[in-house]
Order: structure tokens, then C-alpha cells, then sequence
């Protein structure tokens, strides 16, 4: 018998630089939230594989005891896990048994939530050397004793720095020192990153994404030659410019370099941030770090003179891989802005681009990797879809590179959204007790001005880095999916809005098993060894930005760890099977009618009743929790109907009959295809 808190003191107490790379040749444990510093998210175990997924089964979970989105990936040394859930808050789980070790909760004041644009979430948490680090909601960096979730230290890494900041993403730790950015993008401030002694919390450097003030000194070369890119004439500096951190970082520890993902434009529109036009560096790009000093040695901007909030913090992966026929270390990465790229991580050159979805801004890149812009794109005189919108055609959802099918496994999404200029936007407006717009586009005309026209969609694509194609691709119903995790047993996993946890064949994409959550699942599993098995485990809890503009109150996503096993036996949490036996049943529908009863949904429903089935909550129903007879009279409440009382608008003269027809057919249909199967 030992004692679980010894152990997670032992376990920690290996983790370094050296512990970490040596896991990376057989990943018997998960010690990063990206499984190693190229966060690949590809385990090389493989007891649980393509033939015998089909019999994996619950061994326990666990109650994270929040309502609210759930997007850290558990990170696992020697059967303990550390995972973070909404508001900040960390658990320590004995994987043995499912069974709590510690919780800290860093107490962040409720009456906050409104300071960041997307849910109260917190990606991850970091290990070191006996402790555990989180970056929580309030901008503090916190370093707990591994073995008691005591607090050893903090930093405020807001100190000094102006505008509605908050910390969502996970920090990283390389070389001793831990390393943490913030968002606030879409409230006016300017990005950057802090590294600090992982043992002390001593800060030991800052790089800033976007320049300051340029009438003060700047603070070193690189922020002087992005001054150059952006027009004084729209103060950036008093808008924030920028650029926030919030999500990627890895580590090439034989190229001593580090790489972030930087984030969307402060404001999002181009021509109120910077009237003269510009490439406004270095918004939306990839750049690369001296992890030691916080020096820049490079960058590759994705997106020039960003325009709809296409952030490059997306989780990036770096691979070694074969491009015509020459060994390449690369950088993988699929940013909000709906291009695949493949970079020359030694140098920042561009390799290649290629759109994973349909996009409106650009037809392409050219050879030296700028985009072929397309200039409609940027007229906000009038409503018109940004394809992707601004949830991104990949969000922060992680993706996996398997080296075997050489395939990288994709989150990919629309979310339509309809934008145009915003006439009255200032950037002065911020003030005590008047939060500014962000984003300079009409946000009034953000959901509803005219019904968005682009399709929406949620999809896994297995994509093929080299062709710059996909293999293969799986529809879900909705967008908004988990992030996935890819094994050397020819398995993908992934978790869906709907609210399942998935196996897929990692070559072909055969479905092969899944399992109910009882709500959405946004996050991505991770899988480790324990006394000789193989586990997977996911933490679920539908939220982030889309479960947020969708429900606007505190919806029922019971946070929960799940951990699998092959023959696990434990039985699921009662909500699960609460859930599914409350989803609608039973309403005729002509299956023709689901494609065309798709766009008029998300033209006319979505954003008040959520996705059927998919975001259950809040004060307005979802539809695909209804009572049959409900469904079965929809014309009665979408023409003058009762609920016109309650705010509902009637859509008289709007839709047709047929059109109710199909609304009903998607509704019914898509609760159809979430059942969980016996
Ligand atoms: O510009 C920013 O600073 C910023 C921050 C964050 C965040 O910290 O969560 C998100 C975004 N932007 C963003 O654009 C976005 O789509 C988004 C989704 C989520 C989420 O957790 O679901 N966060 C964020
Ligand atoms: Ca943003």
C-alpha cells in the first residue's frame, strides 16, 4: 500500500527536461498536455489497439464538480493525474483507483467571467520537478507542491500591463522556466508572453507580439520592425494592438528554440486598427524564441493585416518528415484561418498552404507564402459571411500527428457568422463601466443582421501533411468537437459536441467503438501506462466560446474525467443515461429534408436554442430535448406562436410551411443520430 501523495511528490519530482524527452521514445506516461515538447499528441503505446478498442470500458470517473467548459488535457507521471477544470481549478487523481488526491482551488472572484471573451476554461496544467503549475482566470501563475496542492508560489503576470486580461491556456515549462501568455484580444490589449524560474518565480524575460506606444523606446529590435508594418494614424497603442498568446507553445530542444502561436488583431477590423493598411506584425503568425532569453529569431505570419480574428494560437505540432523525398523538420499547424502550413521550423520558410476547408478570404498562397488575398473579403459596407467566421475553422481543440499513417488528426469546423463595419466603433471608448468592442465590426450585426448563407459543419479530418490533402473525413452534427489523441495501435480518439467519446481507425477512419458522456465533450484524451495497462482518459464539459455565444447562462455540463480500460466495467455516472433517454423520439420526417432544414436552422434557431441535443441548459429550450408533441406542432410556435410572449420572434412571412418541415427533419434527425446505441 502506498500512499498516493508520496507518490505524486516522487513521480513530479523526475520531471525535467531530461525525463521528458526520454518519455517520448515509448510515452509510457503523459507529462505534458501535448505528451511531449513537439505535442504531438501521438502515443507510442499500443495495448489498446485497432482490434480490441471495441472492448474498452469505463474503470472510473471522476466529478470535477463544475457546470462550466472543460478543456484541459490530463497530463499523467506514474498513475497520477493532474487536470484543471473551469475556474482554474485543479484536481489530483490516484488513476489506480479514480479517487481524489488533492484539489486547489485558486478562489477566483465569480464576478469576472465577463472579462474574457470565451468561457471561464483553463487548457492544462504543467509539471516540474514536485510541482504543478496553472495560469488561472486572474492572471496569477501558481506553482502548487505536487503532493499536497499547497501553493509554493505566485506571480501576478498581469502586473503593470492595461485592458481585460485573463489567462485560459496552460503554461509550458522549458528549461526550468515557466512560460505563460493571456487573452483579452477582443477587449483592447497588447500580447505577451512571460517566462519564469520555474523553482523561484523569478521573472526572467517578457516578448511582447505587437509594439507599443512608438513615441517611447521600443522594448528590442523586433517590436522596432513591426512598428514599421502597422499606421500610427490608428493608435494602435491606445487600442492594444493585439496579438495575445493564449493557447500554443512547443519546445525543439536540439534547435534551443521555442515557438508561439500569436493571436487576432485589437480591434479585429483591419482598416480601424490600421487605416493605411499594413501586414501588423505580429499579429497571426507563428513566431520562434530563444527559450533562454525571450529573444526573437524569426517569424511567419499566417495571416497579414488579420481582419476577422484569425488567431495562429492554435496548437501547432513539430515533425520530422519526408517532403519530396528529403527529411524536413517541420511545424504543423491549421490556425482559425482555414489553411493547413507546413514551415521549416530551422528557419521560418514557408513549405506549404493549402485550404483543409472552404475559405472566402484568399485563394491561396503564393511561393513565398504570402496569401492571394481576395478583396471582398475585407468590404465591410455590407453583411456578408467571413468564411471561416471568427470561431475559426480549427479553434484551440487539439489536433495529433501519427507518424505511422503520416496523417494529422483535425478538428475542423464552419461556425457562420455574418459581419460589417461597425460606423460608430472608437478606439477610445474603454472606461471604467464601458467595456470596449473589441473587434470594430457591427457586433449587433454579428448573429443576426442576415442570416449567415455559408454551411455549417463539425468534421475529422485525417489530413495528409505531404499531399496537403485529406484521407479521409468524418461528419459530426455539429460544430464544436473535442481535440483528438492518435496511438500507435492505429487508433484515433475523439470526443464530440454531442457528447461521446470515439474510436476511429487511424488509417481508414472506421468508427470502432464509442461511449455516451452525457455532455460535450471539447477537450482531447490523453493515455498513459499504469501497473501494466494501457488507459485513456478525457476530461468532458461542454463550454468555451461556441457553448458560450449559444446558451448564455450556466448550462449542464457536470465536468468529469473519464478513464478506459480494456474490459473496465465500472458503471457510468447516472446523467449519462438521463440524458440520452431525454432526447426527442419519435417525430415523422421525410430524411430528404435534414440538408435544406440544416441552413434554415442556423439561420433562424441556432443561436437561441443551441444545436438539438448537443448544449442542454439555460432558459431557452433545446429543441432536441423536447417532448414530441412540441415538435410535431413547431409551425404552431414559429408562426405567432405562444412563445412570442417570452421574446420569441415570429417568422410570419419568413419561413414557408415546407421550411417548418424541414426544420423539424433536422431536429428530429440529429437527435436521432446522437442516441447513444445500446
Ligand atoms: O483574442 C484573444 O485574446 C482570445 C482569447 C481566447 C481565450 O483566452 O480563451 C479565445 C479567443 N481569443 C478566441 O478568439 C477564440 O475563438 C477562443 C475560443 C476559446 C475557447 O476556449 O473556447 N477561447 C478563445
Ligand atoms: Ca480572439
Amino acid at each position: 500500500q502506498t500512499d498516493p501523495a508520496a507518490q505524486a511528490a516522487a513521480a513530479v519530482q523526475r520531471v525535467d527536461g531530461a525525463f521528458i524527452r526520454a518519455n517520448a521514445a515509448k510515452t509510457p506516461d503523459w507529462p505534458t498536455i501535448g505528451v511531449d515538447y513537439a505535442e504531438t499528441r501521438y502515443s507510442r503505446l499500443d495495448q489498446i489497439n485497432a482490434a480490441n478498442v471495441k472492448d474498452l470500458g469505463l474503470a472510473w470517473s471522476y466529478n470535477l464538480e463544475s457546470t462550466r467548459g472543460v478543456e484541459a488535457t490530463p497530463v499523467v507521471v506514474d498513475g497520477i493525474m493532474y487536470v484543471s477544470a473551469s475556474w482554474s481549478v485543479v484536481h489530483a487523481i490516484d488513476t489506480r483507483t479514480g479517487n481524489r488526491i488533492w484539489t486547489y482551488d485558486p478562489q477566483i472572484d465569480r464576478s469576472t467571467g465577463f472579462k474574457g471573451c470565451c468561457d471561464v476554461v483553463n487548457r492544462g496544467v504543467a509539471l516540474w520537478k514536485g510541482k504543478v503549475y496553472v495560469g488561472a482566470w486572474d492572471g496569477r501563475l501558481i506553482a502548487l507542491d505536487a503532493a499536497t496542492g499547497k501553493e509554493v508560489w505566485h506571480k501576478n503576470t498581469f502586473e503593470g500591463q492595461k485592458g481585460s486580461l485573463t489567462i485560459t491556456g496552460a503554461p509550458r515549462v522549458f528549461k526550468g522556466k515557466v512560460i505563460i501568455g493571456n487573452g483579452g484580444a477582443e477587449y483592447g490589449v497588447r500580447g505577451y508572453i512571460t517566462a519564469y524560474d520555474a523553482e523561484t518565480g523569478e521573472q526572467k524575460w517578457r516578448w511582447f507580439s505587437v509594439p507599443g506606444d512608438p513615441s517611447k523606446p521600443f522594448e528590442d529590435e523586433s517590436m522596432k520592425r513591426a512598428a514599421r508594418t502597422w499606421d500610427p494614424s490608428g493608435k494602435w497603442w491606445e487600442a492594444g494592438g493585439g496579438g495575445t498568446m493564449w493557447d500554443s507553445m512547443t519546445f525543439d530542444a536540439e534547435l534551443n528554440t521555442m515557438y508561439v502561436g500569436t493571436g487576432n488583431g485589437s480591434p479585429w477590423s483591419h482598416k480601424v486598427r490600421s487605416p493605411k493598411g499594413g501586414d501588423n506584425l505580429y499579429l497571426a503568425s507563428i513566431v520562434a524564441l530563444d527559450p533562454d532569453t525571450g529573444k526573437y529569431k524569426w517569424h511567419y505570419q499566417e495571416t497579414p493585416g488579420d481582419n476577422w480574428d484569425y488567431t495562429s494560437t492554435q496548437p501547432m505540432i513539430l515533425a520530422d518528415i519526408k517532403i519530396a523525398g528529403k527529411p524536413r523538420k517541420v511545424i504543423l499547424h491549421a490556425p482559425k484561418n482555414g489553411f493547413f502550413f507546413v514551415l521549416d521550423r530551422t528557419n521560418g520558410k514557408f513549405i506549404s498552404a493549402k485550404n483543409f476547408v472552404p475559405v472566402n478570404w484568399a485563394s491561396g498562397y503564393d511561393k513565398q507564402g504570402k496569401p492571394i488575398g481576395i478583396a471582398a473579403a475585407r468590404d465591410g459596407s455590407k453583411p456578408q459571411d467571413a468564411v471561416p467566421g471568427p470561431y475559426g475553422a480549427h479553434n484551440w481543440h487539439p489536433m495529433s500527428f501519427n507518424p505511422q499513417t503520416g496523417l494529422v488528426y483535425l478538428p475542423a469546423q464552419n461556425v457562420p457568422v455574418n459581419l460589417m463595419d461597425d460606423k460608430k466603433w472608437e478606439f477610445n471608448q474603454a472606461g471604467p463601466g464601458k467595456p470596449q468592442s473589441g473587434t470594430g465590426w457591427n457586433t449587433a450585426k454579428f448573429f443576426n443582421a442576415e442570416p449567415p448563407k455559408s454551411k455549417p459543419f463539425g468534421r475529422l479530418l485525417a489530413w495528409d501533411p505531404v499531399a496537403q490533402k485529406a484521407a479521409w473525413s468524418v461528419e459530426h452534427v455539429s460544430p464544436w468537437n473535442g481535440g483528438t489523441l492518435t496511438t500507435a495501435g492505429n487508433v484515433v480518439f475523439q470526443g464530440t459536441a454531442d457528447g461521446r467519446l470515439v474510436a476511429y481507425h487511424a488509417a481508414s477512419g472506421e468508427k470502432l467503438w464509442e461511449a455516451p458522456t452525457g455532455t460535450g465533450v471539447v477537450a482531447a484524451p490523453s493515455t498513459y501506462m499504469v501497473d501494466g495497462k494501457q488507459y485513456v482518459s478525457v476530461a468532458v464539459g461542454w463550454g468555451g466560446v461556441y457553448g458560450l455565444a449559444a446558451r448564455a447562462t450556466e448550462r449542464q455540463g457536470p465536468g468529469t474525467v473519464y478513464t478506459f480500460v480494456v474490459g473496465g466495467k465500472a458503471r457510468m455516472p447516472e446523467f449519462v443515461a438521463q440524458r440520452a433517454g431525454q432526447l426527442l423520439q419519435g417525430v415523422k420526417y421525410d430524411p430528404a429534408k435534414v440538408e435544406a432544414g440544416t441552413m434554415l436552422y442556423v439561420a433562424n434557431c441556432v443561436f437561441c436554442h443551441g444545436v438539438p441535443g448537443v448544449d442542454r441548459g439555460g432558459n431557452i429550450p433545446n429543441l432536441g430535448y423536447m417532448d414530441a408533441s412540441y415538435i410535431e406542432n413547431l409551425p404552431n410556435f414559429v408562426f405567432k406562436g405562444p412563445a412570442m410572449a417570452r421574446g420569441m420572434p415570429d417568422f410570419t412571412g419568413k419561413l414557408s410551411g415546407d421550411d417548418v418541415e424541414s426544420l423539424k427533419a433536422f431536429i428530429q434527425g440529429t437527435a436521432d443520430a446522437i442516441r447513444p446505441k445500446p
